[in-house]
């Protein structure tokens, strides 16, 4: 089946449209999706109106009053926080056993939740884990997916057209690995952001304006990936070409390893991993 036929069939309707949700449905309507194809069930009436507003898109008030057309190839995406899951699981789970046979494709987003959980709140076996990022809303996201033996290789070309029309996508073998992936690359834009503010404050206390800080910084950034994506080379080897002998890089990267900046970030994303997996062991033990 190509991108192409899928897109043209597939009905998606967000539950939850914050702050992921809202990046997903801006990058969908930007790279092929129409906004009669989205509908958003979304609790708080002024985020659901802004998202009308904004994009089109049908807003729904609350879970009971989805109506799918079985005609169309559906999907559910869970775009709600990891502690609201199991709730709505189990209102959508009253939906779905009305469903006409197999049901929409679930495609849940919150970090944490596992698939055996949510397959058990739900009753519904046809389920998909994704771990997108926030650059989707442009486009240029990255999104983690696993499904277990029982999802068929239709839905998951289905799940990964989805999160390729926001950017590009990739399988992990074994579920634990959700949670390198959110650490990674579903908190990683909040780690460029982070030092995205670090450089530029850097520049403003050293004399610059805040907006050439913030020029130099972002140009930097957006430069040097690139630089790094279009290279055979690992990122240490282009490093040890910025870094002159007992220039000023080499000042700065000396202070960086004495505070083991390196490590630092290690750890911080070891926690993030963490994280993630302390929230689907107490997510989980819910009934
Ligand atoms: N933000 C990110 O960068 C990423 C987030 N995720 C995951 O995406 C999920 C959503 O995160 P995020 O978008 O940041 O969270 P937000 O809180 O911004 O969005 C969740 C939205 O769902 C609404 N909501 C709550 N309960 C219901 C309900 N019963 N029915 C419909 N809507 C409801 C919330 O309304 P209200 O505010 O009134 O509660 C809110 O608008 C999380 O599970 C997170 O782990 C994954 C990857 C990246
Ligand atoms: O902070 C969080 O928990 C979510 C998951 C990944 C990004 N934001």
């Amino acid at each position: 089946m190509s991108t192409q036929q899928i897109n043209q069939n597939v009905h998606i309707t967000f539950i939850g449209g914050g702050n992921m949700g809202r990046a997903l449905i801006s990058g969908l309507l930007s790279n092929g999706f129409e906004a009669n194809q989205l509908s958003v069930v979304e609790a708080n009436a002024s985020t659901g109106l802004q998202l009308h507003q904004d994009f089109g898109v049908q807003i729904i008030g609350t879970l009971d009053q989805i109506n799918f057309d079985f005609s169309k190839n559906n999907v559910v995406v869970m775009a709600i926080k990891p502690q609201d899951f199991n709730v709505v699981a189990k209102s959508l789970n009253a939906k779905l056993k009305h469903a006409t046979a197999p049901g929409p494709l679930i495609l849940s987003i919150a970090a944490g939740i596992r698939l055996k959980d949510m397959s058990r709140w739900l009753d519904h076996e046809r389920c998909v884990r994704a771990m997108p990022n926030t650059p989707a809303l442009i486009g240029k996201g990255i999104t983690g997916l696993f499904a277990d033996a029982a999802v068929n290789a239709s839905d998951r070309a289905l799940a990964e057209t989805i999160c390729n029309a926001v950017g590009q996508a990739v399988w992990v073998s074994e579920e634990k690995l959700m949670d390198a992936v959110t650490a990674v690359s579903g908190s990683g834009p909040a780690y460029v952001f982070a030092f995205l503010e670090a450089m530029q404050s850097s520049g403003e206390k050293l004399g610059l304006d805040s907006a050439t800080a913030r020029k130099l910084a972002y140009a930097t950034l957006e430069g040097a990936t690139q630089l790094a994506h279009n290279s055979d080379e690992y990122a240490g080897v282009l490093r040890e070409r910025v870094t002159s002998k007992g220039g000023t890089t080499a000042a700065a990267l000396d202070i960086l390893k004495q505070l083991d900046w390196h490590g630092a970030l290690e750890k911080a994303v070891d926690a993030a991993s963490q994280r993630g997996k302390a929230m689907g062991d107490e997510l989980g033990k819910t009934q």
